[in-house]
């Protein structure tokens, strides 16, 4: 993806409102065919971000641009190349699901041949088809989304932003509105930015996220990469089950030498390791030695929760093994 060409470009793009920054000098670049996912808790300055990158909003200073074009200046060039699904999609309600994509595809000034295979095509991606006659106002909030992302392939724009697109979703449903987000990049090519405050639902899909706190972006890159970034000069925390696991499971571990600390967390067994060290390798034949059999292992810090928990504590890194 490195070699792909930026679709979305912003350059010290900054939005106050009052006395208060939504965003701040934000510079991003996102590549075509790449799911990026701006990542932030509420209030952030994902929406503002979004609504300039549209042209729906005025930016204070800065510049956002889409294919080139700057979305100030160039608001229906880009709404023609870009696609939105805003946090709360808007359908008529009495209308069915397919008369409101026929709709939008009028809107599109879609020749009518074309529409109805765009929108049965459409209904058919997103796992809709059956539902194509069903009035929109019995749609629960996951097929609202998955008929908003319908919507938008109607149009076929090259990108695809949507705002919290997981939101208020089950988990069977936020894992298909996943995959076929997922989809739509690999197989259909399409660059996606999504925003969410949901990590652990997004971090599997994305390419690349941005961590963005009250208006500012703290840091951008793979999930891995941050993790390393955020986790350097760390002591490397590492969590296990092993069995029989009783307390002399416990004291075993703690005369491992290297090992700084052990502490039980729910079903898991935390230890810290000494600066520098990575015990890992000499962990199975040790337990193993002692009568222990590892049953899972895994090297604690390059979770975007707690890549996430590390921006916000800032320098405040507790060195607590809790969380
Ligand atoms: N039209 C507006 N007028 C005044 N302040 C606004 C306006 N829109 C947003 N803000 C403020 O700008 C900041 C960023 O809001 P924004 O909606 O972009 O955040 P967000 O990251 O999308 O959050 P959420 O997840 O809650 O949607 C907030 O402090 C918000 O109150």
């Amino acid at each position: 993806m490195a070699g792909q060409a930026a679709v979305i470009v912003t350059h010290n793009l900054t939005k106050r409102y009052g006395s208060i920054t939504a965003v701040q000098d934000l510079n991003l670049e996102i590549r075509q065919g790449e799911i990026f996912g701006l990542l932030g808790p509420n209030g952030a300055g994902k929406t503002t971000t979004i609504l300039m990158l549209l042209g729906l909003t005025e930016p204070t200073s800065g510049q956002a641009l889409v294919n080139g074009l700057d979305a100030t200046r160039h608001p229906l060039e880009v709404k023609r190349i870009a696609g939105y699904l805003p946090d709360n999609v808007g359908f008529y309600d009495d209308l069915t699901a397919r008369e409101n994509l026929l709709y939008t595809a009028r809107l599109n000034q879609i020749p009518p041949a074309e529409a109805e295979k765009r929108v049965a095509l459409s209904l058919e991606q997103v796992g809709l088809s059956n539902f194509a006659h069903r009035r929109v106002k019995e749609f629960s909030r996951g097929m609202r989304q998955r008929l908003g992302i319908a919507d938008i392939m109607v149009k076929d724009p090259a990108i695809i932003i949507l705002d919290e697109p997981t939101l208020g979703i089950d988990p069977e449903g936020v894992r298909e509105l996943l995959a076929l987000i997922v989809r739509l990049a690999r197989e259909g090519g399409k660059t996606v930015l999504l925003s969410s405050h949901l990590l652990h639902q997004v971090q599997q899909i994305c390419d690349r996220v941005g961590i963005f706190v009250a208006g500012r972006l703290l840091a951008a890159g793979p999930v891995a990469l941050l993790g390393h970034q955020v986790m350097a000069g760390k002591p490397l925390e590492i969590e296990l089950q092993a069995e029989p696991d009783n307390d002399n499971l416990l004291s075993t571990l703690r005369s491992l030498q290297g090992v700084t600390a052990v502490e039980r967390h729910g079903a898991f067994i935390r230890l810290r390791c000494a600066a520098g060290r990575d015990i890992r390798p000499e962990l199975v034949p040790y337990l193993a030695g002692k009568g222990f059999t590892l049953l899972y292992l895994r090297a604690r810090g390059y979770d975007l929760d707690d890549i996430y928990r590390q921006y916000f504590q800032g320098e405040g890194y507790h060195g607590t093994m809790a969380g």
